[in-house]
C-alpha cells in the first residue's frame, strides 16, 4: 500500500477517529489539516471542502518546513482571502489520503455524500465548531458545502458553492458510470481510463484545440493523447482505484432533494449567506446548474460568473476570481476574528 494511503506526505496531517459503528462501518477516522487559531468564541471557522481527486492539503508554504504546494494555495496564508480564520480541510470519508477508505475493508460499505457530510458533523464537535463562519467548496465539495447548508442549517454561517449541482443529473451519472466500468474492468489501468475520460469533461473543446491541434509526438501519440496519458499516469501514482470508485458513487448518489420533498423544498432549508459561481465554460456542471441553486437558496447574491478558457478546472486555476469570491463571501473584519 502506498504511503499516501497511511501516511503524512506533508508532515501536518491530524487524525479525528470516531469509533462508534457509522454508515456500516465499524469506525472511521478522518485525516484532516488546519491553519490558523480557533478564536476563543469559536466563531472564525471555515471549512474548506475538496474536489474527487483532492485532499486536505489546502495550502502549502504557509509554516516553514512545509512547502508542498496546496491546491488552493491562493486562498491560505498572510494577507490571503483566508488569513485570520481557523480554516479546517479533512479528506473525505472513502478518499485514500488519510482518511478510512475502501483500501482498508474488503466489503467496504457504499457511502453516500450525507454519509460523508454528517462524517465531518462529528469532526466539527469534535473541534469545537457549532457554526462554521463559512463552508467552501467545489465540485464534489460543492456537493458536500450543499449538502451541510441543506442538513445542519443552522451550523453554516455562510456558504460557497463552486461549479457544482443540487443533484447529479443523468449526464454526470453516465459519464461516471463509463468511468466506473473501466476500473470494475481493470483497477489499475482502469483508473487510467477513467481519468482520461473524467479529465477531457473537466476540459473544453476550445482550449484542447488550442493547445494541441492534431499535432504528434516523436513516439507517433497525439499531443493531447501523451496529456492524457500524462494525467492518467499521475493519478495512478498517487490515487486509489477503489477510492475513486466509492467517491464516484457517492457522487452519483447526490441529491439534496431526496427524502426532503425535493430539490427546492431542501435548498429553502438553507439558512446561510451565499454565493453560488459556475464556470462559464464548464460543460460538466453547466452554469443552469448554478442557476438552480442560487435561485433555490433564499440568501443566495444571484449567480456568479467565473470567465475561464478552462471549463470545470477553473474553480482549480482561476485562484483570483475564486478568491474575490472569498473576500466578499467572509470578508476581513480587523479584530473581529
Ligand atoms: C499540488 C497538489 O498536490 S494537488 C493534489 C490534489 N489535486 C487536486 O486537488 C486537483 C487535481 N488536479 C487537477 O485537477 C489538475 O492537475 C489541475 C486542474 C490542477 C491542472 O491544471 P493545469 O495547471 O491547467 O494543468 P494542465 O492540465 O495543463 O496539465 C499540466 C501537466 O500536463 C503536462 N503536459 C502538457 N502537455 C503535455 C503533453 N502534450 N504530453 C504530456 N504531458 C503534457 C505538463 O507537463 C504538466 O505536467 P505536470 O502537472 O506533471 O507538471
Ligand atoms: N480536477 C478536479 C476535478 C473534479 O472536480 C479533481 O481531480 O478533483
Amino acid at each position: 500500500m502506498g504511503g499516501w494511503r497511511f501516511g503524512d506526505p506533508n508532515g501536518r496531517r491530524k487524525w479525528f477517529s470516531h469509533a462508534e459503528p457509522f454508515a456500516g462501518l465499524p469506525g472511521f477516522q478522518l485525516a484532516y489539516e488546519t491553519w490558523g487559531t480557533l478564536n476563543a468564541e469559536a466563531s472564525n471557522a471555515v471549512l474548506v471542502l475538496h474536489a474527487l481527486t483532492g485532499d486536505s492539503h489546502v495550502a502549502g508554504g504557509v509554516e516553514p518546513g512545509h512547502p508542498t504546494p496546496g491546491w488552493w494555495d491562493a486562498l491560505v496564508g498572510p494577507g490571503r482571502p483566508l488569513d485570520g480564520f481557523f480554516v479546517v480541510a479533512p479528506n473525505v470519508l472513502g478518499g485514500c489520503q488519510g482518511s478510512t477508505g475502501p483500501w482498508q475493508y474488503p466489503d467496504f460499505p457504499g457511502l453516500t455524500i450525507r454519509d460523508q457530510v454528517r462524517a465531518e458533523v462529528h469532526l466539527a464537535d469534535f473541534l469545537g465548531v457549532e457554526q462554521w463562519a463559512a463552508v467552501l467548496g467545489g465540485s464534489m465539495g460543492g456537493m458536500r458545502a450543499v449538502e451541510w447548508a441543506v442538513g445542519e442549517p443552522d451550523r453554516v454561517k455562510s456558504l460557497l458553492l463552486l461549479a457544482t449541482t443540487a443533484a447529479a443529473s443523468a449526464e454526470q451519472i453516465g459519464l461516471a458510470s463509463a468511468q466506473l466500468h473501466a476500473i470494475r474492468a481493470n483497477s489499475v489501468e482502469g483508473l487510467g481510463v477513467a481519468r482520461r475520460i473524467a479529465h477531457i469533461s473537466y476540459r473544453t473543446e476550445q482550449e484542447l484545440q488550442a493547445r494541441f491541434e492534431r499535432g504528434r509526438q516523436e513516439d507517433g501519440r497525439f499531443e493531447v493523447e501523451s496529456y492524457l496519458d500524462h494525467h492518467a499516469a499521475k493519478l495512478t501514482r498517487r490515487f486509489d482505484s477503489a477510492s475513486y470508485v466509492t467517491l464516484t458513487e457517492a457522487m452519483n448518489s447526490h441529491d439534496v432533494g431526496r427524502s426532503r420533498g425535493g430539490v427546492k423544498a431542501a435548498l429553502r432549508r438553507v439558512k446561510a449567506r451565499t454565493l453560488v459561481a459556475g464556470v462559464d465554460s464548464d460543460r460538466l456542471y453547466p452554469l443552469a446548474q448554478q442557476r438552480e441553486l442560487a435561485a433555490g437558496i433564499p440568501g443566495a447574491d444571484g449567480l456568479r460568473v467565473i470567465a475561464s478558457p478552462y471549463g470545470h478546472d477553473a474553480f482549480l486555476i482561476e485562484s483570483e476570481q475564486v478568491g474575490a469570491l472569498v473576500r466578499e463571501l467572509v470578508p476581513v473584519r480587523s479584530g473581529s476574528r
